[in-house]
């Protein structure tokens, strides 16, 4: 059936948000796996859905050379309903479903009902399992999330959401993962997992979807951290609080799972790591090379101590924490999402235990880019947010980040260096952000 569809896809698939090989050619598909989770039938004027995970080849990207694998949900209809004329991706012009539109299946509302119905009775069909950790709602009626993001998310009936994951690895999703460990450990400050699917591949399952509670009402950190600035306001309380937040997930995820020390090695091998990053980003951004001699220093610091025989603590963490991955409720109960980590990373690099230093410093460099993006600038704004954040966590851990300077910097500035890449990658605007703190990290002295 693939052949068939391929030609579709070529047009339709580069052109997705969530689509990781933007600017290189696809040169084609290979089948992963394919299932029909409702089949067609001619009789009935509904839909069919097929669940395809496809290959996508791109061989000038050299550090997959099988391909990503994205996971497809597609509807398949006679004649698409007007509604749906957004969703067309375009007719099939031979095979099995010759002449049939196909369409983007989540924003068919039988579609995303039927998704819900399967959770609500989990079982195995073809490749695909589902599974269920506590009763679900019938009959939620389903949105599309309208946001910028890196899969795709259904709303129902703001009682849950589902995240459809589209680049999928073999491996446990983290999130999914460590929602799931929070959990159990009776931490609060993240949704737990009501349901989830897989594919029953070898030699690991692909985490697919995981649906968990919608939290109605709330709002991002980075949303009012902008509100904050242009009100003219004060986010230290919420800055205090986050730190808080941050602290009890650690705290949390410290209990549920392994908390190995780093050895030496370990320590220069993370090191080493960053300084590879650095060249790697300093190759694609040309902006880069005069501060690289600065920037090596802030990671030499920590190669200096490690030889002094301190070895990090390290744990799971987050892995990608900024204030977007933030919500605050209605009653100001902050929580964290999005436990998937830095999405160009393999999957078991970010499945690997890190010094927590790693979140913190996450979220001090983005409180740095809300104050950035904001006319005036207000460096203070910043400086002020960074210090309740701080002293939040230490309040709430017991350890205070900055205690260990020479790691938070190291840090911070190997998460500047991503934000420069990521930026110049998807949004170039946006580059002078990081570049201000690429500046500020490579001039400073530990
Ligand atoms: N449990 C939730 N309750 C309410 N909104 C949520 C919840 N989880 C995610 N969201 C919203 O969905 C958006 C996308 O979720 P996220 O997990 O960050 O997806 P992605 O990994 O695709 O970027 C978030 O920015 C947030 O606004
Ligand atoms: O939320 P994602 O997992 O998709 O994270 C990616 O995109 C983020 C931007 O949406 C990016 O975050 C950077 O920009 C934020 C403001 O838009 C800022 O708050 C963050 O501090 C900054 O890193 C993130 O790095 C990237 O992985």
């Amino acid at each position: 059936m693939l052949p068939s569809l391929a030609p579709l896809l070529h047009e339709w698939l580069p052109r997705q948000r969530w689509f990781a090989g933007k600017g290189r050619p696809v040169t084609g598909f290979s089948l992963v796996a394919a299932t029909e989770i409702l089949p067609l039938d001619p009789a009935v004027a509904g839909p069919g859905l097929l669940h395809l995970l496809v290959r996508a080849h791109q061989p000038s990207r050299p550090a997959t050379s099988h391909g990503d694998c994205y996971q497809l949900l597609l509807g398949v209809r006679s004649s698409l309903p007007p509604p749906l004329a957004a969703a067309r991706i375009g007719q099939v012009a031979d095979g099995p479903l010759a002449g049939l539109t196909l369409y983007e299946g989540l924003h068919d509302p039988r579609v995303a009902g039927l998704l819900l119905e399967r959770f609500r009775n989990p079982g195995s069909l073809g490749p695909l399992r589902f599974e269920r950790a506590a009763p679900i709602e019938a009959g939620l009626a389903p949105r599309v999330l309208d946001t910028e993001q890196s899969n795709s998310s259904l709303v129902y009936g703001d009682a849950y959401i589902l995240k459809i994951f589209r680049r999928v690895f073999p491996g446990t999703n983290p999130d999914l993962e460590l929602p799931l460990a929070l959990g159990r450990e009776g931490c609060g400050r993240v949704p737990s997992p009501v349901a989830w699917f897989e594919a029953a591949t070898t030699p690991e399952p692909l985490t697919l979807g995981v649906l968990q509670p919608f939290l109605r009402g709330a709002r991002d950190g980075w949303q009012l951290a902008l509100a904050a600035l242009d009100a003219g306001g004060d986010f230290v309380p919420e800055a205090r609080a986050l730190g808080r937040a941050t602290a009890e997930v650690h705290t949390a995820l410290a209990v549920a799972l392994p908390t190995p020390a780093l050895l030496r090695s370990q320590t220069r091998d993370l090191v080493t790591a960053m300084v590879g990053r650095l060249e790697a980003a300093a190759q694609a951004v040309p902006a880069l090379v005069p501060y690289v001699p600065g920037l090596r220093a802030a990671f030499d610091a920590v190669t200096a101590l490690g030889h002094e025989g301190r070895g990090w603590a390290a744990q799971r963490v987050h892995g990608d924490l900024h204030l977007g991955q933030t919500l605050r409720g209605e009653d100001g109960f902050w929580s964290l999402i999005d436990f998937e980590g830095e999405p160009s990373k393999p999957l078991p690099e970010r499945r690997g235990p890190q010094p927590p230093v790693r979140d913190v410093a996450g979220m001090l460099r983005s409180f740095d880019y809300a104050a950035r993006t904001h006319r005036p600038w207000s460096p203070e704004w910043a400086a002020r947010c960074r210090t309740a954040y701080c002293e939040g966590y230490a309040a709430a851990s017991g350890t205070d980040p900055r205690g260990e300077p020479e790691l938070l910097r190291a840090h911070e500035t190997d998460k500047a260096v991503y934000e420069v890449l990521y930026e110049a990658r998807h949004r170039p605007d946006w580059l002078p952000v990081p570049m201000a703190a690429i500046h500020r990290l490579a001039t400073a002295t530990a």
